[in-house]
């Protein structure tokens, strides 16, 4: 739990970790060791030294002073750290997130963060304010008093020494039950709470087709699942905290009996006994405490131990220095092999040559790896082998800040923020002029949309751009492109969302573009094909055709039949590819 608490505050904070632990120890030491004073001090008046009583008395003034001043110190520093938590996990987790690859950002990792920066917060200055005190204390307490009635009596001491494994081995056999059915529950909460996101996002899809009524099976079971859960964590947890309270006690009966069995037979005072016996109050008071807490301190370090491995988390490997580009704008796959995972590569020894200021379509059937293609490039992943290079430079020598510098990436899910029209298309250069934000809007095709919104280019666009079309949002991503005027852009052309009156306002965008920029295209429109200057024919992974339409359709290869299957479901877009023609 320290390691985990060590990663989460950060290294600025590790020394002031350091110190509020020693006095986190020094508290319940000086309060063993004063609770042990009171043995000879009771001695002393029960044998009516009245001078040992004051001298003892002193030393327990002096040893009360200073526990108290490391409880004040302990609590103060502890409390001080929970700010820190507090006020800079957030930002932590923030800075740390954009250095993770983009490719991490799956649904269920994203809930991950969500959940860990709530509760994980929470837990962690709970830890601090309320948990750490008593568990700490729980320990170190009742070790400093035993150690105290090895000096005072040994045949008591030996009895508590004795206890030791017991209580020791109870303890773990209940924080582990603990631990196991906490995990278990946690699991069964992510699992609910993401069928709750789904059930939401799927209403559309359960209306359509008239299942909203009858329920949601996934949901229903996830939800039964994490009661049941619960119910199984209460069940599991309860016996187990009072066995831990029941060792506590039969240790206490063990020492009351020894002490009185000792005071029959005449080998301690009955004075002394009842001095060592209020001092073995002390070992079972924390203790008792302690017990009572470890199931909530394995429930914390579960909960910092998630977060700890979010800040754990492999970051992309990244470089200061920013590497020259001697060739701009261009892009280059040199034999890359890549799969998510091992066993199941996606893509396979793929090289591919794109100069600058020129466009090259991928095309191929779904599930090729175009779009991990484009993902590789923009470092999503790294390739497993091969090489990827953009202007010239392998991408994994350059700050991920100067390769992004390089990179307009347009993707089919484009993600707009509720925010305006204008604000979502600045995100490509957020220091362009306003006269520059209506010409990458008039480029591609927004100034359309603005002349029917009641706000222009001021118009709100709702959370992810909900008041958009799909070919809508495509075209506001396709802005900010315009707009970053990168020196190459990845562009994965929308396939559903395009009607004619889109697809030409993306074609429009696409000739801009490539007067400064370097294109990448998943193409799904007949006429971005065509205008590439370059065709790739993607297939299970391996580059197996590359050329101009006109060449590939000589070879009347897999392309060739592409081409003409496509051109037969969609005859009429043959308009379109005349239209592409004529203006090259
Ligand atoms: N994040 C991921 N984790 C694991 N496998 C993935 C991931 N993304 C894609 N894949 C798998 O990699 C393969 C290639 O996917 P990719 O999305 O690159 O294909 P695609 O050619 O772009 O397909 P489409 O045209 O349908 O979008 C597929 O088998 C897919 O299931």
């Amino acid at each position: 739990m320290i390691r985990h608490l060590a990663t989460i505050l950060g290294p600025d904070h590790r020394g002031a970790l350091r110190r509020y632990l020693a006095w986190l120890i020094a508290h319940p030491v000086l309060e063993g060791i004063a609770t042990a004073f009171l043995v000879p001090v009771l001695r002393s008046v029960f044998d009516g030294d009245t001078q040992g009583a004051l001298r003892h008395l002193v030393v327990l003034a002096v040893l009360v002073v200073a526990t108290c001043v490391a409880r004040y110190q302990q609590t103060m520093r502890g409390f001080r750290l929970a700010v820190v938590t507090l006020t800079t996990l957030h930002d932590r987790l923030g800075d740390h997130l954009v250095r993770l690859p983009l490719g991490w950002f799956t649904t269920e990792k994203v809930g991950r963060v969500a959940r860990s920066a709530t509760t994980g917060t929470f837990t962690v200055t709970n830890v601090f304010a309320h948990l750490l005190t008593p568990v700490v204390g729980g320990v170190v307490t009742p070790a400093t008093v035993v150690v105290a009635m090895l000096v005072l009596d040994w045949r008591l001491g030996l009895v508590l020494v004795c206890c030791a494994p017991l209580l020791y081995v109870t303890h773990r056999w209940s924080a582990s039950w603990i631990g196991r059915s906490e995990r278990q529950r946690d699991s069964a909460d992510a699992l609910a709470g993401s069928r709750v996101v789904e059930f939401a996002r799927a209403q559309k899809t359960l209306r359509a087709f008239g299942r909203d009524h009858e329920g949601y099976a996934p949901l229903e079971a996830a939800v039964e699942e994490r009661s049941r859960a619960g119910g199984r964590m209460l069940a599991e947890t309860m016996p187990r905290l009072l066995a831990n309270g029941l060792a506590v006690q039969l240790c206490f009966a063990a020492l009351v009996a020894t002490g009185v069995a000792m005071a029959l037979n005449d080998a301690v005072e009955p004075a002394a006994l009842v001095a060592l016996l209020a001092l073995a109050a002390r070992f079972v008071g924390p203790l008792s405490e302690a017990a009572g807490m470890s199931g909530m301190l394995r429930m914390a370090g579960n909960d910092l131990g998630r977060l700890a491995a979010l800040l754990d988390e492999p970051p992309l490997p990244d470089t200061a220095v920013r590497a020259p580009l001697p060739r701009p704008g261009e892009l280059a796959f040199e034999n890359v092999s890549f799969g998510y995972d091992e066993a199941n590569p996606v893509l396979r020894d793929v090289s591919l040559h794109v100069p600058a200021h020129t466009m090259t379509a991928v095309v191929g059937a779904s599930g090729a790896g175009k779009t991990t293609l484009v993902r590789l490039v923009a470092r999503f992943f790294d390739a497993d082998f091969g090489t990827v290079r953009v202007g010239g430079t392998d991408v994994r020598e350059m700050p991920v800040e100067q390769l992004m510098s390089q990179l307009a990436l347009v993707q089919q899910d484009v993600y707009l923020f509720d925010d305006t029209l204008e604000g979502n298309i600045r995100v490509g250069r957020p220091d362009a002029t306003d006269e520059e934000v209506r010409e990458a809007a008039r480029i591609a095709g927004v100034d359309e949309i603005v002349e029917r919104l009641p706000d222009g280019l001021g118009t709100r666009v709702g959370e992810g751009g909900a008041s958009l079309s799909g070919g809508e949002r495509q075209r506001v991503s396709v802005a900010r492109a315009v707009l970053k005027r990168a020196p190459v852009v990845l562009l994965d052309e929308a396939t559903a969302a395009l009607d004619p009156e889109n697809e030409k306002y993306v074609q429009r965008a696409l000739r801009t573009l490539m007067t400064d920029s370097t294109l990448l295209v998943i193409a799904h429109q007949l006429s971005t094909v065509v205008a590439a200057d370059q065709i790739l024919v993607l297939d299970e992974g391996r580059v197996v055709e590359r050329g101009t339409h006109t060449e590939l359709l000589a070879a009347d290869g897999r392309y060739a039949r592409f081409w003409e299957r496509r051109r037969r479901s969609r005859g009429w877009r043959l308009v379109a590819q005349q239209e592409t023609e004529a203006t090259r």
